[in-house]
């Protein structure tokens, strides 16, 4: 999902990649240190190495490296004489976005179906500034396009393995892309994608660009979800990754499929193809999905629904670019439902 970007570890020094507000290697003190005290004197005022050099059990940094791909926060990979670290760090947002992000992983990992790297450290940057970053496991990836057919399995899987005793939604409230995405325990599938995918998506659109035709279309979709929705009365929630497109899929040396990434909640398990549009699956893929968890009825009508929420906040991150495809799934819907 692409946003602004605020800086290029590559810019930086990796050792201040996290934190400019550490001890100056320009300073004379500083560079009479031997390297083991050097690096204890950054630790203390680096919070990320901080922690390698402590819970982390790393008594080397090796080297650091920038990773590519992201675009919302300044990815980093750490070698240590204790392993790799795969950091993300971001000037701009508070911990709450990775501390989500963390839920996420740690949850999608407790079902033990497929691949998330495991997150190990969420925290600010400073006391004194807004940054946060998150450690979590670096995880060697492949270079092959991947197994459709593992992916598809091991994504029923981790939907099949998963379930809330709390309804529909998640613990913490993340972000899709950028955009809040609220994530409030309720009991009706139909009401929690009503009020906080689509219709928080619309009210958005609304305030942000006065978008007052889509919107008023988009209310009369959601008075006739009920009926356009009527096979789900018994949905069952089930874990999602909920950002799932070719961006956060990968595979590790092994071939196996790795995802990255979540902006997880519970929810009816179709709503996982909302990205399907950008992550080029294929028949292989839904084949094997639908061995673990089979379609149900009405699958293909409900698909576009799925993908407007991720259309909405397309339109919402990226402008109006997206409103053509926004109206014409609205539309198509409408016409259907009258
Ligand atoms: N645990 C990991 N180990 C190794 N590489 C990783 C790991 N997690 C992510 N990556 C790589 O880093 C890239 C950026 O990570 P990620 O997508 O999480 O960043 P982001 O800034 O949140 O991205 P986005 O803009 O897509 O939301 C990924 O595309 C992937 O190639």
């Amino acid at each position: 999902m692409a946003a602004a970007v605020g800086l290029t570890a590559s810019s930086r020094s990796p050792f201040f990649a996290c934190n400019p507000v550490v001890v100056r290697p320009s300073s004379r003190a500083f560079a009479s240190r031997t390297p083991a005290l050097r690096l204890k004197i950054m630790a203390e005022s680096d919070p990320v190495l901080d922690w390698m050099m402590g819970e982390g059990g790393a008594t080397k940094i090796l080297r650091t490296s920038p990773v590519g791909g992201g675009c919302i926060s300044t990815a980093t990979r750490y070698d240590t004489d204790a392993g790799s670290f795969f950091v993300k760090s971001n000037r701009n947002t508070g911990p709450s976005m990775f501390e989500a992000e963390a839920a996420g992983l740690n949850a999608m990992h407790a079902t033990g179906t497929i691949r998330v790297p495991k997150p190990l450290k969420v925290g600010p940057l400073s006391s004194h500034s807004r940054g946060s970053f998150i450690i979590m496991e670096f995880i060697e990836m492949g270079s092959s396009r991947g197994n459709q057919t593992e992916l598809g399995r091991q994504l029923g899987e981790m939907h099949k393995a998963s379930s809330s005793e709390k309804g529909f939604g998640f613990d913490v409230d993340n972000t899709i892309g950028s955009t809040p995405q609220k994530n409030p325990w309720t009991g009706d599938w139909i009401t929690f994608f009503r009020d906080h995918r689509l219709g928080f998506q619309l009210q958005l659109i609304k305030d942000t660009y006065r978008d007052n035709d889509l919107y008023a279309k988009g209310q009369r979709l959601l008075e006739r979800l009920p009926v356009l929705m009527k096979d789900l009365d018994n949905v069952q929630p089930c874990l999602l990754h909920g950002d799932l497109w070719s961006g956060n899929v990968a595979t590790d040396t092994n071939g196996a499929p790795v995802i990255l990434d979540p902006a997880c909640y519970y929810g009816h398990n179709e709503a996982e193809f909302g990205m399907s549009w950008c992550a080029g699956f294929g028949p292989a893929f839904y084949d094997a999905y639908f061995k673990v968890m089979p379609k149900l009825p009405g699958f293909e009508q409900r698909t576009e629904l799925y993908k407007l929420y991720h259309y909405l906040n397309h339109y919402n991150l990226f402008g109006s670019g997206y409103r053509g495809s926004c109206t014409s799934i609205i539309d198509s819907y409408l016409a259907v439902a009258r």
